[in-house]
């Protein structure tokens, strides 16, 4: 059995397809939805994903706005963006592109709530604690809205999140339990006794832990669905490319798997470009 593709780039052209159509009631209104981001310093990632983002705002009609700071900034100078930015009434979602090498906690509070396009203000995760609506953490819906779009099952499923980062695992593990997913959830994460044990048992697999290769076909259930978040840089022949946290070995068990790169990245695009719109209909009073 060789497992299906959970083709993230397929789904980033028929998302942005569904959001052209939201974008043009905004626009009947005089109203174009603007993603701000906030860049500190010159990594070549970092680049590359702001740079993308921009382009796929580009792509549906929605302006953005771009601040690229220098490596050397300070904490103030980056508040000093932010509060500029909360401000700014063309601007209506923006985000801090991480990491900032600065107290990403301080960052984050200091971004107004309601335009807070990566859903990880304190308030906002706040919310999602409590069970109430509000701005979601893009890796995470875009893990579960992958899936929704294969018709995985989630209602009922036996769900490992490997890893408890606070941009995907521990706020994927709430969005699951909700009893809109109702999905029973394992959470793995360094102190882990035995990994494999767990894996083995689930139904589905998210591997967010940042090990290149963690999850191998021997660990992983046959017919299980196994979602790769992993972003992690190796040099292979004299070239840096992205390694993630799932073995090639494993789509040969799997039920679905999602491709690295083309999986899940593209997916956390489309959840920031859904967000932006939503933001903005919020504020014009359409939602
Ligand atoms: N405030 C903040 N918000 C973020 O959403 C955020 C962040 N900081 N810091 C870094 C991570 C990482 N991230 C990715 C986005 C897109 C791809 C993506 O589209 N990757 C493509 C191409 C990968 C390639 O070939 O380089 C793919 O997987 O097919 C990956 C990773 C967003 N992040």
């Amino acid at each position: 059995m060789t497992a299906q593709i959970l083709d993230g780039k397929a789904i980033l052209a028929t998302i942005k397809e569904e959001l052209r159509g939201r974008v043009a009631v905004l626009a009947e209104r005089g109203i174009t939805p603007g993603l701000g981001t906030v860049l500190v310093g010159d990594d070549p990632g970092s680049t590359w994903y702001v740079g993308a983002k921009h382009k796929d705002c580009a792509d549906i009609g929605l302006s953005s706005i771009r601040r690229d700071l220098p490596a050397s900034s300070s904490l103030d100078d980056v508040l000093a963006v932010v509060r500029e930015l909360n401000a700014d009434p063309a601007c209506t979602g923006f985000l801090v592109q991480q990491p900032t090498g600065l107290d990403e906690n301080r960052i984050l509070a200091e971004v107004d709530p309601a335009k807070d396009v990566d859903g990880l203000h304190p308030t906002n995760l706040g919310w999602l604690v409590l069970g109430q609506e509000a701005p979601l953490p893009c890796t995470p819906v875009g893990v579960v809205e992958l899936l929704r779009r294969y018709d995985v099952p989630i209602a009922g499923a036996r769900v490992v999140v490997v890893g408890r980062g606070i941009t995907v695992g521990r706020p994927l593990s709430l969005i699951l339990t909700r009893r809109s997913e109702n999905a029973t959830v394992v959470q793995c994460h360094t102190g882990t006794v035995d990994l494999a044990a767990e894996v083995r048992r689930a139904d589905i697999v998210v591997a967010a832990a940042g090990v290149p290769g963690l999850i191998t076909g021997s660990m992983v259930k046959p017919g299980a669905a196994v979602l790769d978040v992993g972003v992690s840089r190796v040099v292979e022949d004299g070239k840096s490319v992205i390694a993630g946290d799932v073995a090639a070995d494993v789509a040969e068990v799997a039920g679905w798997v999602s491709p690295n790169p083309g999986g899940v990245g593209p997916m956390t695009r489309a959840m920031l470009l859904t967000n932006v719109v939503e933001i903005a209909e919020k504020q014009a009073g359409l939602r």
